[in-house]
C-alpha cells in the first residue's frame, strides 16, 4: 500500500501554523481616496474641535434666551461660512442665521424659523422711517438650544480611530474631517495564482481537446485575492513537468509576491510535483489536513534571496470546491493578518439546518450554504416560526462542482460521525461573503413595532 508521506493534521492545526509563519507587513502612506478597505497603521486624533465654532442647528433667529418671546429687532446675519467679528449681541436683539453658521456672541440659543413671525410692522412696510428689521420671537427656548457647542462632535486631540481598524465609507468622512488628506496603512499583500495541470487550458477556449478542461481556478483565486484586498498576479498555467512548475515559482519569487496560491499537483498521482518542489526549496509544513473538501491542502515557505522575508506558498488541492474553501479557511486569514486585522480568523455564528444533511465518517466536512434569517421554515421542526438565521443547502457538494459554491456565503463545520444531521439542528457556519449582499431577502421579519409610524 502506497503510505502518505505527510501527517493528517487538523484544522485548527492548519490554521494556527499559517498565522504563525505570517506576518503583518509593514504600513505605508497612502491618500484618503486610496484608504477604503485598508487597516490603519496609527492612531488618528482629532487635530481640532468640531464644530470648530458654535454652531447652528437650525435655520431660524439667534437669541438671548432670557428674553424670551416678544418682537425684537433684527441686528444681523449669520450665515454658513461667514465670520461673526461684526456682529455681537445684547439682550432685547436677535441676529438672523442659518443651519451650519456661527453663534454670534452674546447669543446662547437658536429659535427655529417655523417658531418665528414677521412682526406685523415691518411686514407692513416698517416701522416709521426706521428701516429696521424685526422679527417676532414665539416661543421660548432654554439656553443652549439648538447651538452645537465647540467640539460636542469631536474634541480636539480626540482619538477618532485606532491603530487596527480597518478604512470604511464612515471612516473615510471621519479622516477627512480631521484633515488627514493622508494616512499610514498596512501595506496590501502581494499575491501570484498559479494553475496546474496540462489537462487544464485557458478558458477562452472554444473547443476543448481530448481530456481538455478550462482553467476554472484561476479566474476564481484571482477574484478571491482581490475581494480580500490583495493585489493579485496571474502566472498562468504550469505543465505537468517539474521543469515547467519550478519555472513559475521562479517567476512568482522574482515578482516579489508575499504570498503564492496554486491549484492541483499536490495529491498522491505520479505527476503531483509539487510538494517535492516545494520540499526542495523551502519547509513544506504540512501536506494533508483531516477535512472535505481540501485534504491534500499544502503549506509551505520559502526563504527569498537578499530577504529576511519568506514567501508563503499555499499548494491548494486541484478540484475547484476544494480550491475555493481552502482559499476562504487558509488563505484568507492570512491575507487578513497581514493587511492588519488582528483579528484574521473567519466570522462564525450559529445556524439552523433546514434539510437533513448526510455527515461524513471519515473527515470534518465543510457544506457550502446559503444563509437567510427571518421565520425559521416548517422543516426545522420544533424549531418552526421562531425568527432565526437558517442555513440552505447548495445540493450536492462533490468537490467538483462549483454550483455547490454558487451564492455560498457559509461553511457548515459539519462534524466527523456517521448518520445525518436532522433538519432543525443548531450547527456552526464560518462566514465567507458580506451578510448584508444575502442572496435572499429575509422573510416575514417585521421592523421594530411603531417603527413607521
Ligand atoms: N490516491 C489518492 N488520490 C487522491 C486523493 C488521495 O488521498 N489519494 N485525494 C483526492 C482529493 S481529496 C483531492 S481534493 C484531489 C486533489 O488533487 P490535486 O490537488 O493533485 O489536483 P489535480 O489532480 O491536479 O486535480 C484534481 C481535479 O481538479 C481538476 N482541476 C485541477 N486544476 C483545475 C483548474 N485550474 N480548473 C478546473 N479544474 C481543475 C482536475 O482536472 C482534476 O479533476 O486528489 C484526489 N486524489
Ligand atoms: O479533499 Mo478533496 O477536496 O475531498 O476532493
Amino acid at each position: 500500500m502506497a503510505a502518505a508521506r505527510y501527517k493528517m493534521i487538523s484544522i485548527p492545526e492548519a490554521q494556527a501554523t499559517v498565522l504563525q509563519h505570517t506576518p503583518v507587513l509593514e504600513s505605508e502612506t497612502v491618500p484618503l481616496s486610496a484608504a477604503l478597505g485598508r487597516v490603519l497603521a496609527e492612531t488618528v486624533t482629532a487635530r481640532d474641535n468640531l464644530p470648530p465654532f458654535p454652531a447652528s442647528i437650525m435655520d431660524g433667529y439667534a437669541v438671548v434666551s432670557s428674553d424670551g418671546p416678544g418682537e425684537y429687532p433684527v441686528v444681523g446675519d449669520a450665515h454658513a461660512g461667514c465670520s461673526t467679528e461684526n456682529l455681537s449681541l445684547s439682550p432685547g436683539h436677535v441676529a438672523y442665521i442659518t443651519t451650519g453658521a456661527p453663534v454670534p456672541p452674546g447669543a446662547d440659543a437658536v429659535v427655529k424659523v417655523e417658531d418665528t413671525q414677521p412682526a406685523a410692522a415691518a411686514a407692513a412696510g416698517g416701522d416709521a422711517g426706521s428701516q429696521q428689521r424685526r422679527v417676532v420671537i414665539c416661543k421660548a427656548v432654554p439656553a443652549g438650544k439648538d447651538i452645537r457647542q465647540v467640539g460636542s462632535d469631536i474634541e480636539a486631540g480626540a482619538v477618532v480611530l485606532q491603530a487596527g481598524e480597518r478604512v470604511g465609507v464612515a471612516e473615510v468622512g471621519i479622516l477627512a474631517t480631521v484633515g488627514a488628506a493622508s494616512l499610514p496603512v498596512h501595506r496590501r499583500p502581494r499575491l501570484a495564482v498559479l494553475s496546474t495541470g496540462d489537462e487544464v487550458v485557458a478558458p477562452e477556449t472554444e473547443n476543448l481537446g481530448p481530456g481538455q478542461i478550462r482553467d476554472c481556478n484561476r479566474a476564481m483565486l484571482l477574484a478571491a485575492a482581490a475581494g480580500a484586498g490583495a493585489d493579485a498576479i496571474d502566472l498562468g498555467i504550469a505543465r505537468d513537468v517539474e521543469g515547467h512548475l519550478e519555472g513559475c515559482l521562479d517567476k512568482a519569487i522574482a515578482a516579489g509576491v508575499d504570498v503564492l496560491v496554486t491549484s492541483g499537483a499536490v495529491s498522491m498521482g505520479d505527476r503531483d510535483l509539487l510538494k517535492p518542489l516545494l520540499e526542495r526549496k523551502g519547509s513544506v509544513h504540512f501536506g494533508r489536513v483531516l477535512m472535505k473538501p481540501g485534504k491534500p491542502l499544502t503549506f509551505a515557505t520559502l526563504s527569498l534571496p537578499g530577504s529576511s522575508r519568506q514567501l508563503l506558498v499555499f499548494g491548494l488541492p486541484g478540484n475547484p470546491v476544494s480550491s475555493f474553501v481552502c482559499f476562504n479557511l487558509v488563505v484568507v486569514p492570512a491575507l487578513r493578518k497581514m493587511s492588519g486585522w488582528a483579528q484574521p480568523q473567519l466570522r462564525r455564528m450559529q445556524v439552523v439546518l433546514t434539510s437533513p444533511l448526510k455527515l461524513d465518517p471519515e473527515r470534518p466536512e465543510y457544506h457550502r450554504v446559503v444563509l437567510g434569517y427571518g421565520r425559521l421554515p416548517p422543516a426545522c421542526g420544533a424549531a418552526a416560526g421562531q425568527l432565526g438565521w437558517f442555513a440552505t443547502s447548495t445540493g450536492n457538494q462533490i468537490s467538483s462542482r462549483l454550483l455547490s459554491a454558487r451564492s455560498a456565503n457559509a461553511l457548515l463545520e459539519l462534524p466527523r460521525a456517521e448518520g445525518v444531521l436532522e433538519a432543525g439542528s443548531t450547527v456552526s457556519a464560518l462566514l465567507i461573503d458580506d451578510l448584508g449582499f444575502m442572496p435572499q431577502a429575509e422573510t416575514d421579519v417585521p421592523a421594530t413595532e411603531g417603527f413607521f409610524a
